[in-house]
């Protein structure tokens, strides 16, 4: 499949049934008109370097994720995905372009032992929850609902240092869950993980999309096999959005990638 095929106007008109782009735009951002819950429009990023120059990390990226589904974002080290991921947690501001993510959105780090604050699972999830002035009840009913979605129900009073690595990092999308949050933005969750927590931690997003409320995610990750859990992803090389589309198209396009590759280093 060529890249021209799935450029990211025609994938938005496929999924949405509309023309792209069909909304008003401000300064600030992008005025969502549609069910997108993440919006990338124009992206670019640049850091000023120590000569003074400017280095562009990110070159006009565009990419539009409809709400309730769970898309990953891939692509090979340094290629700018953690940066972009960033921009649209409001984590960085974007040189220029426009960006919209539904709110309220939450960012979950890489590293599991960064995620988790209090002793115990039920004080952890709970402890974000101390600034909407809930109820005792209501906080109790909002943890359990949580951490039921992420398949943790049975940990509510585990001191959080005895949870393996994915255990911490469902912990910790139950606690952005337990916020009403809207979009979560997951960077390489699995990195540190085995192979079962690494399954553990994508059913638990998926799990979570599930529910009555749409929550959308946006999972970074290096690991093809993970795009078989996705209901879309957006493939980046070299700070550009290259490709934007169904799992099998992605995947289509990167074995395509691959054996060329392997073809010209062994003809
Ligand atoms: N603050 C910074 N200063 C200098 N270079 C930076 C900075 N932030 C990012 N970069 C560079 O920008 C590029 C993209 O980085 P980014 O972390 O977004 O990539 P990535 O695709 O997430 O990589 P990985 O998969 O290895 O985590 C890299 O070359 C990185 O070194």
């Amino acid at each position: 499949m060529s890249i021209a095929a799935v450029t990211l106007p025609s994938i938005c008109s496929q999924i949405f049934n509309c023309a792209f782009p069909v909304r008003a735009t401000v300064s600030t951002g992008v005025t969502n008109t549609s069910n997108l819950a993440i919006e990338g429009r124009n992206l670019s990023y640049a850091i000023t370097a120590k000569n003074g120059k400017l280095v562009p990390i990110l070159n006009d990226c565009s990419l539009c994720i409809p709400s309730g589904q769970l898309w990953m974002l891939l692509g090979p080290n340094g290629c700018g995905k953690s940066t972009l991921l960033k921009i649209l947690a409001g984590l960085l501001n974007p040189t220029h372009g426009a960006v919209y993510v539904k709110r309220p959105r939450s960012f979950v780090f890489q590293n599991p032992d960064h995620q988790v604050v209090m002793p115990t699972v039920e004080a952890d999830v709970a402890f974000g929850l101390g600034k909407f002035n809930l109820t005792h009840n209501e906080v109790k009913s909002r943890v359990t609902k949580a951490l039921h979605a992420v398949g943790m129900s049975d940990y509510l009073q585990r001191p959080v240092q005895t949870l393996s690595g994915g255990q911490k990092q469902r912990v910790a999308i139950a606690g952005a869950l337990a916020e009403s949050c809207k979009v979560l933005l997951l960077d390489e969750l699995t990195t540190f993980l085995d192979e079962s927590d690494q399954i553990g931690v994508i059913k638990a997003v998926k799990n979570s999309l599930s529910g009555s409320e749409e929550v959308t995610a946006l999972w970074v990750t290096h690991r093809l096999e993970e795009l078989e859990y996705a209901d879309g992803a957006v493939y980046m090389e070299n700070g550009n959005v290259v490709m934007h589309g169904t799992p099998s198209s992605i995947m289509g396009f990167l074995k395509e990638r691959i054996s060329s590759y392997t073809n010209r280093i062994n003809p």
